[in-house]
This record gives structure tokens, sequence and C-alpha cells, in this order.
């Protein structure tokens, strides 16, 4: 007690004297200035190699004020300042940006295991009922298993998807300050848990009225569902089966979200980018045309035997994947342990984003980039192999991401972006409305959209007007 008055009073007494409170204030500043410029200098302490460089940062705040909108192009504009990786501050959270093949591929290959988990954020904590779902679930046995099974799931809820992923795009302070999650002052935990409430509501009637007829089924004798399973059906399955892990209803429900916020936004803004493209581009619009009337023929529908022979059209999808890639960053990841990426330490626990917007445009690996050119998938690589959307043959691309993490639904998102398109510009001809332009303007988000939805007006192309019926 008597050391602590001491310290005191000599407070007190410089306190007292304004000259050398002027003192004390400039000493402290400066000391404070010494301790955060170095806490943001690359350490190298024991031995380790560097932090990757980037920029400066405010205490407590990090870059997080210097933020802009368009934050694809931000980091793609900083890769040219510092370097292929970057690492940035955001609030207490450090964030390593990855901008060239070569890393992304030890990434997503080399060290794929270590970077195989996600940090759950606040909005998906809620909207996955705490990470029981794929997309946020750790690298989990379990659910690589279930993998494949996707197929027969129509998407329902499709409002509730949009919305969902809109506050999924949200930079929510909450994720950046951990400390703030109580507050919840950007209202990002009160949307989503209305929109789960939503979910729930709708799913937990649809598995009740399913299991109810299960049963009944079950009561007069029928149990193989007629020969054919639904998506719900064989998880229903699933979670009777007596494995050693069965199913949870939770889980089921989570794995149901996942498809639904993950597969039909996704889908959906391709879909838009692909068709903004072909009406932009005229010759492009008559090859694909020309294409679908020699393997379909203007008597008849698209179906699904058509689409492996659709290699234009094919070549058409991959282009725009290339020019407007869906998800920019693909879904972060997380090293579980420390771990070195193109000489630099990656702290475990740190965010890792896999900047595929700034490769799929990079110049040293594309020619001509921002040009729409389909062509370029219709060559083989190099090496003889073809363009494949896993990063398989080659790092420069890789829009549904690779590595275990790899988009789990690709399979049915390449049948369903080429079926739907297919139909759309084999059945009709399609022309803007009177005075519109069309506009290819980017909204940044957690998917990369059009800015303004393409608008456009369809009419007849088919000879035969009763296969519109
Ligand atoms: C154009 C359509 C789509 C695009 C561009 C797309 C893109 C992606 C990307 C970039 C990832 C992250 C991969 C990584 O981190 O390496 C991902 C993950 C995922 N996607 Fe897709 N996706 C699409 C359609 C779908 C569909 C239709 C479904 C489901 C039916 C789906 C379900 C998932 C799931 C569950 C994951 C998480 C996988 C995991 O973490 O293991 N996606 N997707």
């Amino acid at each position: 007690m008597s050391q602590l008055n001491n310290h005191m009073s000599w407070w007190l007494e410089v306190s007292n004297n304004t000259e050398q409170k002027v003192a004390v204030f400039i000493v402290s500043t400066l000391i404070l200035a010494i301790v955060w410029y170095k806490s943001t200098l690359p350490s190298s302490s024991n031995g380790a190699p560097p932090l990757p460089p980037g920029p400066r940062s405010l205490p407590i705040v990090g870059s997080l004020p210097f933020l802009g909108r368009d934050l694809h192009k931000q980091f793609t504009n900083m890769a040219h300042t510092y370097g292929p990786i970057f690492k940035l501050k955001l609030g207490n959270k450090l964030h390593i940006v990855i901008n060239t093949p070569e890393l992304a591929k030890v990434v997503l290959r080399d060290q794929d295991e270590t970077f195989a988990n996600r940090k759950l954020t606040v909005a998906a904590s809620i909207i996955t009922y705490g990470g029981q779902d794929i997309v946020f679930s750790e690298n989990n046995v379990c659910w690589r298993n279930l993998q494949g099974k996707y197929g027969h799931l129509e998407a329902e809820l499709s409002e509730m998807s949009i919305n969902i992923n809109e506050i999924f795009g949200r930079a929510n302070l909450s994720d950046f300050f951990p400390i703030l999650k109580w507050f919840d002052f950007q209202g990002v935990k009160r949307d989503m848990k209305k929109q789960l409430q939503k979910f729930d509501q709708i799913m937990d009637k649809i598995i009740e009225d399913r299991v109810a007829s299960n049963s009944d089924a079950l009561h007069n004798g029928i149990e193989d569902h007629g020969g054919k399973k639904d998506f719900l059906q064989i998880l229903l399955d699933l979670k009777n089966k007596e494995d050693a892990k069965p199913l949870h209803i939770t889980q089921i429900k989570a794995l149901i979200l996942d498809i639904m916020a993950a597969g039909t936004e996704t889908t959906s803004t391709l879909i838009e980018w692909t068709g903004a493209e072909i009406m932009r581009n005229h010759n492009v619009m008559k090859r694909v045309q020309k294409e679908l009337e020699e393997v379909v023929g203007l008597n008849n529908m698209v179906e699904e035997s058509h689409l492996l022979k659709l290699e234009y059209l094919d070549a058409v999808i991959k282009e725009t994947h290339r020019l407007h890639v869906v998800v920019p960053f693909l879904i972060p990841r997380s090293p579980s342990k420390a771990c070195v990426v193109g000489g630099h330490t990656i702290p475990k626990g740190s965010i890792v984003l896999l900047n595929a917007w700034a490769i799929h445009r990079d110049p040293n690996y594309w020619d001509n980039p921002l040009e729409f050119n389909p062509d370029r998938f219709l060559t083989y690589q190099l090496d003889m192999k073809k363009w494949d959307y896993k990063g398989n043959a080659t790092m420069n691309y890789f829009p549904f991401g690779s590595g275990r993490r790899l988009c789990a639904g690709l399979p049915l998102a390449e049948k369903m972006q080429m079926l739907i398109l297919a139909s759309l510009f084999h059945s009709f001809n399609w022309g803007l409305p009177e005075g519109e332009e069309l506009d290819l303007s980017e909204r940044f988000g957690f998917t990369i959209k059009k800015r303004n939805p393409l608008i456009a007006v369809p009419s007849q192309r088919l000879t035969d007007v009763s296969l519109y019926m």
C-alpha cells in the first residue's frame, strides 16, 4: 500500500506541473507509437519466416476504416503494391490474401489438410446451427462421405436463399471484434435469426409430413418409395441407419440449408452473367444457337443426353466463370496450425482469402484477360489436359475452389447450368427491352452479382408451338 502511495504521490507531483504534464504526454505517445510500429512489423522471432508484408494498420481497428466497397478490386490493387501474398489486420483478426496460382496451389493442394478449416462467423454460426452443415463444419469425415449424393432436391426457398447470402455478405463488426458479439450493432444476428426461424418452420413441417407418410407406407407394407428416393429421403434413411455416426435432424436441416444458400444464388448468378455475355456478343449467340440446332434440333427440347455434346456452350460457361467468378475469394480458409506459404509464416487461426477474381484476370496467365473469348476453353492446354473446374489441370482457374473443400455441389451445378442455359437459348431468341442498354457492372458481396438485373425479352424460336406446352 505504501508503495502504491509513493507512486501516486509521484503522479500527483507531476500532474501539478504543466510542463511536466506535456513531457509525460509526449513520452507516452512516443512509447505507444513505437509499440504500435513494432507490432505492425513482420516478426521473425524464434527463427520462423516473417509474416507476409502488408499495409500498416491503426491500433484496434487495423485496416477496417480503409476498406472500400469493391474489395475484390481493392485487394487486387494491393497485390500490385505488397506482392502475391499480403496480410491485412481487420479489427483484431489477421487476414492473408493470396493472389497467384503458384501460392493458391500451396494452400489448396500442397497443404490442403492444414487449410481445410473455416472460421465460423456470427451469421454463419446462427444459420448453420453452430456449424453442423458442410460449409462450416471442421474437415469432417462424416460429411465427406455424404458428398456426391446431391441431386434430387428442388430449390424451393429461393427468396430466403437471397436474404441469407445478403446477410453473409455484410461485413459484421462482431467478426472483427468478438467482444462486440453481444451487442449486434448492425443487426446481423437479429436478421439471420429471423431467416433461421422461417427456415425451421418450413423444414420442420416438411420433415414431419415425410416421417408421417413414411410410417403410413411402412404400415401398408410399402417400403421402397416406388424405387425413387429424393434427397430428403436419403438423409432420413441415413438418420435411421444403425452405423457409428447416425445423422441428427439438425444436421439434415443444416445440409438442406447449405444447398439452398450455397447452391441456388451461386447458380442463378452464373446464369445471369452468362446470359448477359451471350447477349452482348452477337457472334457468341450465333455459335451457341447453331450448336443447339445441330445437336438438339429445332423440333426437339433439350435433354440431359444432349449436354455432353454441347462443347461450345460448355466453353462459353467456363469463360463466364473465369471473367465473372461468382465467389471471388472462395469461402475463406483458416489453417489448423502455423505454416509457411511463399516464404512467409501464416499463423494458426488467421483467415486466408484466395483471390480467384485476380487470378482469373491476371495477364501473366491469360491472353487479353478482359476479353470474353470462349475459344480459349476449346483448346487443350500445353500438357494436353482438358480444362476442368477443379483446378486439376492448372491452378489459374478454380471457380469452384479446389482440394478437399472443393464445392460439394459441383456435379449438380455443372449439369444445372448447362441444362438451364441450353434450354433458354434453344427455346427462345432473346432481346433487350426497347431503349435498354446492356450493363455489365458488378456488385461485390459474398458473390459478385450484376449490379443491375438482366432484363431480357424472349421470343419463340422452335417451329412447333406444342413443344412449349
Ligand atoms: C455456379 C454454381 C456454384 C459455384 C460458382 C460454387 C462455388 C463454390 C465455391 C467457390 C466454394 C468454396 C470452395 C473452396 O473453398 O475451395 C463452394 C463450396 C460449397 N458449395 Fe458451391 N458453388 C456452386 C453451386 C453449388 C451447388 C449447386 C451446391 C449444392 C447443391 C453447392 C454446395 C456447396 C457446398 C456444400 C460447399 C462447401 C464445401 C465444403 O466446405 O466442403 N454449391 N462452392
